[in-house]
């Protein structure tokens, strides 16, 4: 059985001895049996991976071409840094993201022209063929009822760059019994699940059809073949019912083990084999504490196909320990993938050391906001606001209530604050005093809370009847009389915020062209308002308005939060609500989507 054991650099503990095991039972490169193209090790006796990190060990390190690597890749690094600068925009003093080389964005920028059809691509035509209806099942045309329609939205689903590179690089040597490690980073809602799925999917159907025996002599066994950890509770949900398809499409038996689900439902599960787990770590370690299972290394010991999705959040320093204790539970896997829509520099250098043979795959897009979102700045110092930010606040919502967008579906709004003690204060106002419906969602919230909250938002927009439009009526004269000054309003899809610098621009997707917007058109909006934590990795479906109530503390944030819109090419707003204390780089951000900056 390979070895999979790894000490943590102290240096990763902020200099704390962890209380993960000393260097000498430490992560130790393997002696590699022949030179891997790709900086990954094997041995004759299959996948063993140790490389000793931490005091006095450096002598360990078996494979000198190795540091030389990670030397040389640091000094190219810093060469390019300067020209990257010019490029990439530091995002106030936290910015803390990793910079992109522009010579890597060059060469997969060309491979991504190439493969425009997931036919160019090496992927089994079953697996093909239940990835676009996982696309199809989850994408806005099918929800809106549009089925004339929607065979020809299937013929135009085309692979997202990510997939491309993804796909393109895992496709090489999928099935090579050694470990490949990877880290895919691109762009919120730019399809990194099916990136991963995709290439997950085809190697439990290879091992099938390409290994009949070992397909025989495990099948009826119980086993876990692959696993995706997640961090939240909520995304277990939303990566399992992306999943779930595959049980007719390509027979798998797939499971989510999240909050809720006792152990003796798991153990049931796990009786008929699961091909793919979606769980936390927490969760999965659990597993150590069930009397009823003698053996849970066992079951783990099958598992060869491992996804941390989320994976800046899983290392970073409140989850390393429990996605390390993880991970070492599987030591014979022959995928390890780390999923993100950012780099941050902690958990690059996280990854360099704890997995120096990750192989890195991004997208040209990382760490750019969505050209086609629309990002609006409005300073609560200026008059009629005084200073309120919930009057702005209040103001953009009753705007768009009226901007005449998203005819004849419920409109809905995210909030976003940076300490989660603002949450109830914020729903509160907005429910009280200006008669919205919203909801408050913190971590405080039980997880089953939490998905009853979140299902209106994250599923598509609800269809507006016409009782629910006349009922929606009379609320809305109670919210227009107390407390909004009469809307401007014309005829060129402009709406005014009175007695501000504000224009909305409502030439969004489906605002309709002659559309003149009167009051008895406003419909409430559905606000949630959250912190980044709760509403990270959600692939919230047509959400059109994201509202930034704080300004966001690091770029990691902005981009999580803003990414909760314009997914996957749709388009969408943000307004950010600033005062004259912020600071000059928050307004400068229109000009970094303008410009298609990187942050950094
Ligand atoms: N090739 C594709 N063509 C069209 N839509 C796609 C494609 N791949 C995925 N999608 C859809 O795009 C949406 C966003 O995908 P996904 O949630 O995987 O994004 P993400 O990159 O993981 O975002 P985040 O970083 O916010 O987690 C989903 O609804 C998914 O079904």
């Amino acid at each position: 059985m390979g070895l999979f054991r790894l000490a943590v650099n102290p240096l990763l503990s902020g200099g704390k001895r962890t209380s993960i095991p000393k260097a000498k039972k430490a992560f130790r490169l393997a002696k590699s049996v022949g030179n891997s193209k790709d900086g990954n090790y094997n041995n004759k006796k299959g996948t063993r991976f140790t490389n000793s990190y931490g005091k006095g060990n450096k002598k360990d390190v078996s494979s000198n071409q190795f540091t030389d690597l990670y030397n040389t890749r640091r000094k190219s690094d810093k060469n390019h840094n300067s020209v990257q600068q010019q490029m990439s925009f530091k995002y106030g003093e936290f910015g803390g993201l990793k910079e992109i080389l522009d010579e890597d964005a060059e060469r997969d920028a060309s491979l991504i022209e190439k493969i425009t059809e997931f036919e160019h691509l090496k992927i089994l035509p079953a697996v093909r063929a239940a990835a676009k209806d996982i696309i199809v099942n989850e994408s806005l045309i099918k929800s809106m009822k549009m089925s004339e329609e929607i065979e020809s939205f299937r013929k135009s689903i085309r692979p997202s760059p990510i997939q491309v590179l993804t796909i393109k690089k895992l496709s090489k040597d999928l099935m090579a019994p050694k470990l490949k490690l990877n880290a895919i980073a691109a762009e919120t809602g730019s399809g990194k699940t099916m990136a991963y799925l995709i290439p997950l999917m085809d190697y439990l159907k290879r091992q099938e059809l390409e290994t009949p025996d070992v397909w025989n002599s495990i099948k009826d066994n119980a086993i876990i073949r692959s696993v995706i950890l997640v961090p939240t509770h909520e995304l277990v949900h939303q990566v399992y019912s992306t999943i779930k398809n595959t049980e007719d499409s390509l027979n798998f038996h797939t499971y989510k083990w999240g909050s809720g689900t006792s152990h003796e439902e798991f153990i049931e599960k796990l009786k008929s084999r699961i091909d793919i787990l979606v769980t936390t770590p927490a969760k999965l370690l659990s597993l150590f504490k069930i009397r009823v299972i003698s053996r849970p290394d066992k079951i783990l010991s099958q598992v060869k196909f491992v996804v941390l999705d989320e994976a800046d959040t899983l290392l970073d320093r409140s989850w390393v320990e429990d996605t390390y204790h993880t991970i070492k539970n599987m030591p014979n896997t022959n995928h390890l993938i780390f999923c993100s829509a950012t780099i941050p520099n902690e958990f690059n250098k996280t990854l360099e050391r704890l997995f120096p043979t990750v192989t890195s795959i991004s997208t040209p897009r990382l760490h750019k906001l969505p050209q086609s979102l629309n990002f609006k700045i409005i300073n609560a110092s200026l008059n009629p606001f005084k200073g309120s930010k919930m009057k702005v606040l209040a103001q953009i919502l009753y705007a768009i209530m009226h901007d005449g967008t998203e005819p004849g579906l419920e409109k809905r709004c995210i909030v976003f604050v940076n300490e989660k003690k603002h949450v109830p204060k914020v729903v509160e106002l907005l429910n009280s005093k200006y008669g919205h419906h919203s909801v408050g969602l913190t971590g405080s919230d039980s997880a089953e809370e939490r998905l009853q909250k979140l299902k209106v938002f994250i599923n598509s927009p609800k269809q507006l009847t016409n009782e629910s439009a006349q009922q929606s009526d009379v609320q809305n004269e109670m919210v227009d009389q107390e407390n909004h000054p009469s809307m401007e309003t014309n005829h060129t899809n402009e709406v005014k915020i009175p007695n501000s610098n504000i224009i909305l621009d409502t030439s969004m997707d489906n605002a309709q062209e002659d559309h003149t917007v009167t009051l008895s058109d406003a419909l409430p909006i559905r606000v949630l308002v959250t912190t980044d934590l709760m509403a990270r990795g959600l692939n919230f479906q047509g959400i059109k308005n994201i509202i930034l109530y704080d300004v966001p503390k690091t770029s990691i944030d902005l981009v999580h939060r803003v990414g909760r819109t314009s997914r996957m090419k749709q388009r969408g707003r943000v307004f950010m609500i600033i005062d004259n204390k912020t600071r000059s780089w928050a307004k400068a951000i229109p000009s970094i989507i303008r410009k298609n900056k990187s942050l950094t």
